[in-house]
């Protein structure tokens, strides 16, 4: 919570949340786990909201990664120590609805008379749980491959076609690795972007519809379109044409910035960091999918916003304000062009600012068509499961056993026992 000179001695202003009452002004506390320039951005905006009105004072408060972030957040969730808002990654949705301790959204939906339309459709079916919006959105994204064109021209591939089928990827990372030199593939050892691939060919994650018709009972992931993405990392490890940069976003970030890897997975919240650090040029394509599949698209990735549950009218209705003004084609604009994450509002789209972005660097248009262009359905609505953050976590050690040896099958079965136990043991508590 906050605290500084003007709410000394003033305790019965105080009241519970993370933000305190200074006279007129509502002081609330932001936590978020945007770093780099995801947190450049977030304060630029932070700063224009709490400029553009005096009522509502805003503490924009880093929390460290998404996983950090919400560790902090259980162990202050309903309490006196809570913020009045917090960032989740999308994955956390599910836990957060359960947790008791959040405000739904629709409240202040329904009350304000908030005109939803105005966000983009997609987005918000990711988020929409029984028809209801439980938090609000804010930073959406999708994986994109991220290439380097000069070692293409190099490696004497056509720097405008990026490979789009895994054969294709596994041949140009053929071509684009040198001995000791430059890896020709790589992916952070990250759920994420296994979660993408298998919904990419239209497969599942977990049962009932991915959790979306029922509490999932029981992963599904590791089934033939899970064993295509294990085998086609394995291949290329095994080809020595994968570079494993292990789970740090910004190892394997820096390891393309500096020439040592010519492909790799990233955010789309990535791609302003890459065009902007690298001193080459940066392409930007869909993700890979297996070449006997058809595309299906991407699943929103990201964030939304929650409003803690108890902290008083005033603190709710300063949350609420400050969601709208992130929601507003202007921010929205400012957040798009200085991350890369997508407009929630289309109408950011129309923005001057965004116009003259996407002539400089196409490379965020890419983005968005390739959301625009995913076929809706189960798989690419995404997989909705209390236990997500600990299915991701079986999923990582999946990975690094793969990259050790362990049979692609083999890896992944692990990876969906751990995920059924962890389903099986949460499902067990809710029924209590
Ligand atoms: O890095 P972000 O914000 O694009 O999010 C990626 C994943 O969706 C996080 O769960």
């Amino acid at each position: 919570a906050c605290s500084n000179d003007a709410s000394k001695g003033d305790d019965k202003d105080k009241e519970k949340d993370g933000g305190t009452k200074l006279g007129e002004k509502t002081e609330i506390s932001f936590w978020h786990a945007m770093s780099g320039p995801g947190q450049e951005a977030l304060d630029g905006i932070v700063a224009d909201f709490n400029n553009s009105q005096d009522k509502v004072v805003v503490n924009a408060e880093f929390q460290g990664t998404y996983e950090e972030a919400l560790t902090k957040l259980r162990s202050v969730g309903g309490t006196d120590n809570a913020p009045a808002i917090m960032q989740v990654f999308e994955v956390g949705t599910k836990y957060m609805i359960e947790s008791g301790f959040i405000e739904p959204m629709q409240t202040f939906i329904d009350k304000d008379n908030y005109d939803l339309s105005q966000l983009e459709e997609n987005i918000l079916n990711y988020y929409k749980v029984d028809g209801k919006l439980y938090s609000m959105p804010f930073n959406s994204s999708t994986p994109v491959m991220i290439y380097n064109k000069d070692a293409f021209k190099e490696a004497g591939l056509d720097p405008e076609k990026a490979p789009q089928t895994f054969s294709e990827v596994k041949a140009a990372a053929e071509k684009l690795t040198k001995k000791d030199e430059r890896f020709g593939f790589s992916m952070l050892t990250y759920g994420w972007f296994f979660e993408q691939l298998v919904a990419t060919q239209g497969g599942l994650y977990v049962d009932n519809d991915n959790g979306r018709s029922d509490d999932a009972t029981k992963a599904v992931f590791n089934g033939e379109e899970g064993l295509r993405v294990f085998k086609f990392l394995d291949d290329m490890n095994k080809a020595g044409t994968f570079g494993n940069y292990g789970t740090n976003w910004d190892d394997i970030r820096a390891a393309f910035q500096t020439g040592k890897v010519a492909m790799y997975m990233d955010s789309s919240a990535g791609v302003a960091g890459a065009i902007n650090n690298s001193s080459f040029d940066v392409g930007v394509a869909y993700i890979p999918y297996p070449d006997e599949v058809e595309r299906q698209g991407v699943a929103i990735g990201g964030a939304s916003l929650w409003m803690s549950k108890g902290i008083g009218d005033d603190k709710q209705q300063a949350a609420w304000e400050f969601m709208k003004f992130l929601a507003s084609p202007e921010s929205q604009a400012k957040w798009h062009i200085g991350t890369g994450y997508f407009a929630i509002n289309p109408a950011a789209y129309e923005e001057d600012i965004v116009k003259k972005e996407w002539e400089k660097y196409p490379q965020f248009k890419v983005t968005v068509d390739q959301l625009q262009d995913t076929k809706p359905s189960f798989a690419t609505q995404g997989a909705l499961i209390s236990v997500f953050p600990e299915s991701r976590q079986q999923v990582v050690t999946a990975l690094e056993n793969l990259y050790q040896g362990t049979p692609p099958q083999e890896a992944l079965d692990q990876a969906a026992e751990g995920t059924d136990r962890a389903i099986e043991i949460a499902n067990k508590t809710k029924k209590k």
